[in-house]
């Protein structure tokens, strides 16, 4: 792992959360078991502010889960949730990271350690959230994390028993920041592959789309099983030239988070697929959904930087295709059966 950099404080005391979504609460729920972190929660919406305040609860998602006013304070204005806190933690789908940080500049993330719990690139640029807060706000690589593995924000709500990865380069921060997760029904582990595990997170999601055309397409669980493994492989294969460090791709970071999301009846992204695989267009399945599918963007940003790259990516290619070069899934398909072993 990295050495650590000095500058940091690496313990985490009070994280300022951009994002109000199904995931951001499930975090908050999260980080809120212990009483080691307070919580100052941004979310655009005034209205879900003031429904937070009042009941304790985020109206729109993940409404069961209780919001303990003790530890979490939410914020209008982003500029004053983050001023206090010594880490920011993004919790908006990529493509709309961008706006939600607006008018903040670098020096309003001055000696603030970053938590990145996005599966998702910025589209057009084509870089992942970590590069992006590494350029844009001068974030030292070392005071950056990724919250990796299989876990949906349902499962967390229920308390179901689930797994996260923290992967930083700064050992003793990943540390600190799994310590601070650590719960009844959450365990966790650390890894020093920051890119890597950020890069897999969004490859899966893409994967998932595959998984759900595949079903809307009638094909079955023998196909699906194939395709998984496939993908396994792609990823490997990607990251390889992307990324080449070792890693353990059998690891839950890695393979766990695949699974999760091409298997389970709550994947944003397979649920997407799905209705594409039955014959909605894609404007039509994304008005459907009210939650946003990563691996729509996230199949655009992987296959433009797989033209330098090279790697052999077949399921990635027929997602692009059918998403934006509109070619009907079933002939798609038909090309991609037979390049799987
Ligand atoms: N859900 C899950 O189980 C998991 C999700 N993730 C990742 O977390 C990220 C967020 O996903 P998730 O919480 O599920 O998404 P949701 O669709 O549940 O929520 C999206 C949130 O982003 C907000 N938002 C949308 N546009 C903007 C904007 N321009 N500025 C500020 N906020 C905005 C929405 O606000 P509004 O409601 O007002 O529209 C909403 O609060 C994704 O990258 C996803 O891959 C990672 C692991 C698990
Ligand atoms: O990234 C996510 C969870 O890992 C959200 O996407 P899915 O809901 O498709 O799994």
């Amino acid at each position: 792992m990295g050495t650590l950099n000095t500058e940091f404080d690496t313990s985490v005391k009070r994280i300022a959360v951009v994002g109000g979504g199904s995931w951001a609460t499930a975090l908050i729920k999260i980080f809120s078991e212990g009483d080691q972190v307070k919580l100052n929660w941004w979310l655009r919406n005034k209205k879900d502010i003031n429904h937070i305040r009042r009941y304790h609860s985020n109206p729109r998602y993940l409404g069961a889960v209780k919001i303990e006013p003790e530890k979490v304070t939410p914020y209008e204005d982003l500029r004053e949730a983050i001023k206090n806190a010594d880490t920011v933690m993004l919790a908006v789908p990529a493509a709309f990271i961008i706006e939600a940080l607006g008018d903040l500049t670098a020096e309003d993330f001055k000696g603030k350690k970053i938590i990145s719990t996005i599966k998702g690139m910025i589209p057009k640029q084509n870089i992942l959230v970590t590069q992006y807060m590494e350029d844009v706000f001068g974030i030292p690589h070392d005071a950056i994390a990724v919250i990796g593995g299989p876990c949906h924000a349902e499962e967390v709500a229920m308390e179901k028993q689930s797994y996260l990865t923290v992967a930083s380069s700064c050992n003793e921060y990943a540390e600190s920041l799994a310590d601070a997760m650590k719960c009844r029904f959450i365990k966790t582990a650390t890894v020093d592959d920051l890119y890597g595990v950020e890069y897999c997170a969004v490859m899966k999601n893409i994967i998932a789309v595959a998984c759900g055309v595949a079903h809307g397409l009638n094909y079955g669980d023998n196909f699906q099983a194939v395709l998984v493994s496939n993908a396994l492989q792609e990823i490997k294969c990607f990251l390889k030239r992307a990324y080449n460090i070792e890693r353990d791709l059998a690891s839950s970071a890695y393979l766990g988070d695949l699974l999760v999301t091409t298997y389970s009846q709550f994947s944003r992204n397979r649920t997407f697929g799905n209705m594409i695989g039955r014959g909605y267009s894609v404007k039509a399945a994304q008005l459907e959904m009210e939650m946003i599918a990563e691996g729509y963007y996230a199949s655009k940003s992987i296959y433009e930087i797989n033209k330098d790259l090279g790697a052999e990516m077949p399921i990635t290619t027929a997602v692009f295709h059918i998403i934006y070069e509109r070619i009907s899934p079933y002939v798609e398909f038909n090309i991609l059966k037979n390049k799987l072993t």
